[in-house]
Parts: structure tokens; C-alpha cells; sequence
């Protein structure tokens, strides 16, 4: 299966003080990864770096075969990016600003189709500011879907959608996986990984502390749910109680 991102040996400090060490990512056609971890652990970094909007210090990135650094235009054709906040007028509508998307770009999806798919067709002629914050989530996500990329990046994916708004984002994501598109997408809901997730990695204080399965991460650990096992990897308290009575 061809490789969409890999990522070798990823540095990136600020000032001086490393955000990313010696990470690691390979990311096949048709998966989805699950980049974790908590705030600050270093995730938006390293995707900063695999869209080359961040220089590494050092370690090499690939995307599509491309150098993200070096190959924007053709990048940024083929690459769907959902941001937290993005940036759109103050008088936009939902329609308009599909329109605006979708005029960046060569071939796009319909973005009426996307926008019925993730619920929110009702509110073509709605100022995007008078959104709900989940409705506005949603839009974001379809967005990123509508220059009909090869692979999608999605930061927080479902933060602050009701429970029904997440399983259809789910049902969406499913379907568009199926159709082989690849997804790489954080989140701090674990059933949700569980759900989508064919790999992942748990990043703390930049470093890699998991790398595998959401089974894997369950059996290198003491528990038997994916939410206890990643608060184990990603929790110092434990683990740092863990080496004082190890040391003991
Ligand atoms: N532009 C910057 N200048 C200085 N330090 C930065 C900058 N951006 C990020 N950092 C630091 O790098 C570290 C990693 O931040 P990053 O934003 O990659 O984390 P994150 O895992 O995406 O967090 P969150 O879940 O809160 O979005 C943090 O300690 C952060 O303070």
C-alpha cells in the first residue's frame, strides 16, 4: 500500500526548547492515524511541519511523495486542512464562503452534497458568525473536504459537537475512508479514536511515548480500555509515582 505521510526523525524547537523530538510517523492510503496527546504535547507542530508551514530543525517529512517545503502549489491541491479557527469576513455567508473555497481550487466536491452530509444544508444562507459552535465545526470539516483531497488533516475533530453530530462525522469520515481517502486527525475523545483509528501516536512533552494500535496500546498496558491506557502513557503523575516505588 503506498505511503501518504512519513515522517522520519522530526526536531522542531522554539527559542531554543524542544516541542517535537525524534518523532516518527508513516501513514499508508486509506487510514486513518490518530496523532495524540495533551495540550502542548506537540501535535499541531508536527502537522505544522508535515504541511511544510513549519520548518523542521531537522528530520525529513513526505506528504504524497512531495517535499511539503518545497512543493506547496501541488500540495495544496491535493491536501484538505481543517482548521480550529478559520479565518473568513465578518458578512460571509455559509454559502458564499463554499463558493470562495471552491474557487481556490481546480476539481472540488459539491459542497452541497458535503453540506447536506454533515447536517448543516439548512443553513446555506446563514452568516457563518451566527453559527452554533458545532455547526461551525462542521463547516470547517467540510471545507477541508471540498478541494477533494487525496488526504485530510483534522485538528480536534468533533470538539464541541453534540453526541448525534459526532457519530454522523464519524459515518462521514467512514464512508470517505472507504472511498480510500487518508485522514490524519487528533482528538482528545478517546471512543472516538477507538471508532476511527487505524493507528496512532501518543506524543508527550514532544517524544513518542505510544506508536501502534489502539489494541496494542491496550496490551502494553495495565488496563483494558483504550481511555485508561492512554491516560497511563500520556500521565506523569502515575508514571513517576510508578519509578519512585519502583526505585524504593
Ligand atoms: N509559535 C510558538 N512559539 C513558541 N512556542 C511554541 C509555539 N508554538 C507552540 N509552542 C510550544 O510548543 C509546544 C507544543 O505545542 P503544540 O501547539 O504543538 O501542542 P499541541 O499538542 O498541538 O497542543 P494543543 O492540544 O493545546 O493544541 C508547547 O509547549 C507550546 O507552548
Amino acid at each position: 500500500m503506498e505511503e501518504v505521510i512519513n515522517v522520519e526523525q522530526l526536531f522542531k524547537s522554539y527559542n531554543g526548547l524542544p516541542a517535537v523530538e525524534n518523532v516518527n510517523i508513516s501513514v499508508k492510503r486509506g487510514m486513518v492515524f490518530g496523532l495524540l496527546g495533551a495540550n502542548g504535547a506537540g501535535k499541531s507542530t508536527t502537522i505544522e511541519c508535515i504541511l511544510g508551514t513549519k520548518k523542521p530543525d531537522s528530520g525529513t517529512v513526505s506528504i504524497l511523495g512531495m517535499n511539503p517545503l518545497t512543493a506547496r502549489k501541488n500540495l495544496f491541491e491535493r491536501v484538505g486542512v481543517q482548521f480550529q479557527e478559520a479565518n473568513y469576513q465578518d458578512k460571509i455567508t455559509v454559502g458564499e464562503l463554499c463558493e470562495v473555497t471552491q474557487s481556490l481550487y481546480k476539481t472540488t466536491a459539491n459542497y452541497r452534497d458535503l453540506l447536506k452530509q454533515f447536517g448543516i444544508s439548512d443553513k446555506l444562507k446563514s452568516l457563518v458568525s451566527e453559527l452554533s459552535g458545532g455547526q461551525r465545526q462542521r463547516l470547517f470539516i467540510l471545507l477541508a473536504l471540498i478541494p477533494n483531497p487525496e488526504v485530510v488533516f483534522l485538528d480536534e475533530l468533533t470538539t464541541g459537537l453534540d453526541a448525534k453530530a459526532r457519530r454522523d462525522v464519524w459515518k462521514s469520515l467512514s464512508d470517505l475512508k472507504s472511498k480510500g481517502l487518508t485522514i490524519l486527525l487528533t482528538s482528545h475523545f478517546m471512543d472516538e479514536v477507538e471508532a476511527l483509528c487505524d493507528s496512532v501516536c501518543i506524543l508527550k512533552n514532544g517524544q513518542t511515548v505510544f506508536y501502534g494500535t489502539v489494541n496494542e496500546a491496550i496490551a502494553s498496558s495495565p488496563f483494558d480500555k483504550f481511555e485508561d491506557a492512554y491516560l497511563w502513557y500520556t500521565d506523569e503523575e502515575d508514571k513517576d509515582n510508578g519509578n519512585i516505588s519502583d526505585n524504593a
